[in-house]
């Protein structure tokens, strides 16, 4: 294997300094393109309290205020496992056609409110058959939310659907036949999630198999609560055309105290072969996979430019939008709104839809919305 070379290092990344950086409310208005965002994650806290009520499940909490709270002080443990394990009451209120299609008309109309133009929603349909639906029956309601929400969005947003097999489990060869049934109705994408150490992606080889022999999109979870044989073994065995967080990729670059950057074998194919980074700073804080949003790998992904995307993960468990993220890398990092131009257009780039679509968006919808922005001054 040859040895990579030492590199320069890039021009550091601006601290936070001039008046020129976006406001709060002008990030709001940017167009944004998240590619990682849980509907389980994101439900309001409203609607997990009403869904609670009508079928008798029980809460931590009684009111929204008090439940969204508990969510975000529950997920904020520092450990993945425990951060999951809040899940239980936003899956457990998902059950039935009815909440699948409530839940996933609400996301697109917050998603609308917080200036997103194109997402990707994931989920486990393996997750929300206990009271009697079929798989097919759980994608079928949760598009249909989606259509709504699109319906009532008057072309504002575009969203599709990538289903997620949960890793500890053993139906991953079931879902990814759902992902390719629907491939055309909606569904981009095929993905795993759940906790990460000792549950590596080829466990589920012969669904990623399937999926890649149907010519479809992966994206794995890799590379947040466990390092680079993760990330590998979703790149190099499983064929994942995205890395679900990927974060720890940093565990493959050193930079030596004169600034001098060094890529490791791994960390060098995934910035030559431009693999997507599905980075999402808050919930990495909450996880323990980065110390603070100012100390998140980030920065240096985005200095060594590799391709960098910035998404929510769980909206309600992480108490975030697609503006809040943004906005405090703004204030952590004092990046501008090219460099938010660039995060939104590695994102568009790195989407599992056609590139005649994805093309579309970019030059019709993101630059220019972009360039009003600037233009405000
Ligand atoms: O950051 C994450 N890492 C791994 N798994 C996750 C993460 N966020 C959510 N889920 C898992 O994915 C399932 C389907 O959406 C959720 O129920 C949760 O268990
Ligand atoms: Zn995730």
């Amino acid at each position: 294997m040859s040895v990579t070379p030492a590199q320069p290092t890039p021009a550091a990344t601006p601290g936070p300094t001039t008046a020129s950086l976006p406001t709060r409310e002008q990030v709001r208005r940017a167009p944004k393109v998240v590619l990682h965002d849980h509907l389980d994650g994101g439900l309001r806290p409203r609607t997990v309290l009403e869904l609670a009520g009508e079928v008798g499940h029980a809460l931590p909490a009684d009111t929204a205020d008090d439940l969204a709270t508990w969510f975000a002080e529950a997920a904020d443990s520092g450990s993945l496992e425990r951060y999951l394990e809040t899940f239980a009451h936003t899956v457990g209120v998902m059950q039935t056609a009815a909440a699948l299609t409530r839940v996933a008309r609400e996301c697109v109309e917050d998603l609308v409110a917080d200036g997103v133009v194109y997402a990707e929603l994931r989920w486990a349909p393996e997750q929300h058959t206990e009271a009697g639906l079929s798989l097919d029956e759980t994608v079928e309601a949760v598009q249909q939310g989606i259509d709504e929400g699109c319906a009532a969005a008057g072309g504002r947003i575009v969203v599709r659907q990538l289903l997620t097999a949960m890793r500890h489990a053993a139906r991953s060869s079931e879902i990814a036949d759902l992902a390719i049934a629907w491939r055309d109705r909606g569904v981009a994408g095929f993905d795993i999630a759940g906790a990460e150490a000792g549950f590596p992606p080829t466990r589920h080889l012969d669904a990623f198999e399937k999926v890649k022999r149907a010519n479809g999109h992966i994206t794995i979870h890799a590379g947040e609560a466990f390092g680079l044989p993760s990330i590998w073994e979703a790149l190099q065995w499983c064929g994942a055309d995205r890395l679900g967080h990927g974060v720890r990729i940093v565990d493959d670059i050193t930079v030596a105290e004169d600034g001098t950057v060094h890529l490791g074998p791994l960390a060098s194919y995934v910035r030559d072969k431009r693999v997507p980074l599905e980075l999402a700073p808050a919930s990495n804080v909450q996880t323990g996979a980065a110390a603070s949003i100012a100390e998140h790998p980030i920065g240096l992904l985005t200095d060594l430019r590799f391709r960098v995307t910035v998404n929510t993960d769980n909206r309600l468990m992480s108490r975030t939008s697609m503006t809040d993220e943004m906005a405090d890398l703004v204030e952590a990092f004092g990046f501008d709104l090219d460099r938010l131009q660039w995060f939104t257009v590695n994102a568009m780039k790195s989407a599992f839809l056609p590139f005649d679509e994805r093309l579309a968006i970019i030059e019709d919808v993101i630059k220019p919305g972009y360039a009003a922005l600037r233009a405000e001054g």
